[in-house]
């Protein structure tokens, strides 16, 4: 266990409902990391580990988990994981978790402080991103959603660009009336100084070693979202996927997200949607050209998605 200091490696957990920032989050931190070596988990509820692929620094210093949410059915996989890290002969300074947008947090907040990692790990703050312009009291319908931000030691306020003043004020007020004190701190592209969220000791680990924590170990709801992942080898066309975009995906789509290629085009495109908005960027391949899309949301009727997505593939490499 070397490279573990005397307090133990800290331990920062990034969670947030679908869409919030938090892989935009977890990239301002790598970023910004300076000379620190640090490992990171991803955790996605897709078949495919899409945020994995976006990470600015996508190196052999990452461990990825995918499929599935780590609050729950592959729990086991992130204690392997931890200890990986923890064996590791080089020097790790920190441990960075990105949570999928559909866990309750308590489940790996309790990996951490209930179990043999408290004598080699200090969990040091949960971090929580919220979407300023999507956000409501009614938090999407979704127990997971308030969790979240019940857990948060760091409330970061995302998307404050999408939302007017009156809609910030009003959020302010709803978290200030679940929550006692609450740090909140009003971010763009989820862009914060580091010393606000690192090393920061806020999470109150002996509070969790309470008794009615005990009984929430093994979470398994999802609270009725589904994912469908969409691969092919062959590429879009792009006047045809565009068309899927703009006579709109189903409401029950929450949020996608993807690599895409179109044919005739040498650039890999990045496709984001969140709720209504959608955005495609583009930048060159890494690897070899494929499809890799996630839907995530409720009700979603796959086969017909997939049916869409299918029509949507190029006849010809050149179209
Ligand atoms: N306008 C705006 N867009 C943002 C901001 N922060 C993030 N985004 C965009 O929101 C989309 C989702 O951001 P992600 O960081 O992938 O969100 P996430 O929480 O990791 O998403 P999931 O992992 O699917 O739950 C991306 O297109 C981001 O570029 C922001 O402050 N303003």
């Amino acid at each position: 266990m070397s490279g573990i200091n005397q307090q133990g490696l800290p331990v920062s957990i990034i969670t947030g409902f679908l869409g919030s920032g938090k892989t935009t989050l977890l990239n301002q931190i790598l970023h910004n990391k300076l000379d620190q070596k640090v490992a990171v988990l991803v955790n996605e509820f897709g078949d495919i580990n899409i945020d994995a692929q976006l990470l600015v620094s996508y190196e052999d210093d990452m461990v990825e988990l995918s499929n599935g949410c780590i609050c729950c059915t592959i729990n086991d996989g992130l204690i392997q994981a931890v200890k990986r890290i923890l064996a590791r002969k080089e020097k790790v300074d920190r441990l960075i978790i990105e949570t999928t947008g559909v866990a309750d947090p308590l489940p790996i907040i309790l990996t951490f402080v209930g179990s043999d990692f408290r004598y080699f790990t200090r969990l040091d703050a949960v971090i929580t991103v919220i979407d300023a312009e999507t956000f409501t009291p009614e938090h999407f319908d979704s127990e997971i959603a308030f969790k979240q931000i019940s857990y948060g030691d760091i409330l970061l306020l995302n998307k404050t660009d999408l939302a007017n003043k009156q809609q910030i004020t009003a959020l302010e007020t709803y978290i200030t009336s679940i929550k006692k004190n609450p740090r909140i701190i009003p971010t763009q592209y989820a862009q914060v100084s580091l010393p606000l969220i690192l090393d920061v000791g806020l999470t109150n680990t002996d509070s969790f070693l309470e008794p009615e924590y005990r009984h929430n170990s093994h979470h398994l709801k999802t609270d009725g979202f589904i994912s469908m992942s969409f691969q092919s080898d062959k590429p879009f066309d792009v006047y045809k996927f565009h068309k899927f975009l703009s006579e709109g995906l189903p409401l029950e789509v929450f949020r996608a997200k993807g690599i895409v290629w179109f044919a005739g085009s040498e650039l890999r495109h990045i496709f984001q949607l969140c709720g209504q908005r959608n955005d495609i960027k583009s930048e060159p391949w890494s690897n070899s050209p494929a499809n890799q899309l996630v839907f995530i949301g409720r009700h979603l009727d796959a086969d017909k998605l997939r049916q869409k997505l299918n029509n949507c593939l190029a006849t010809s490499l050149t179209v």
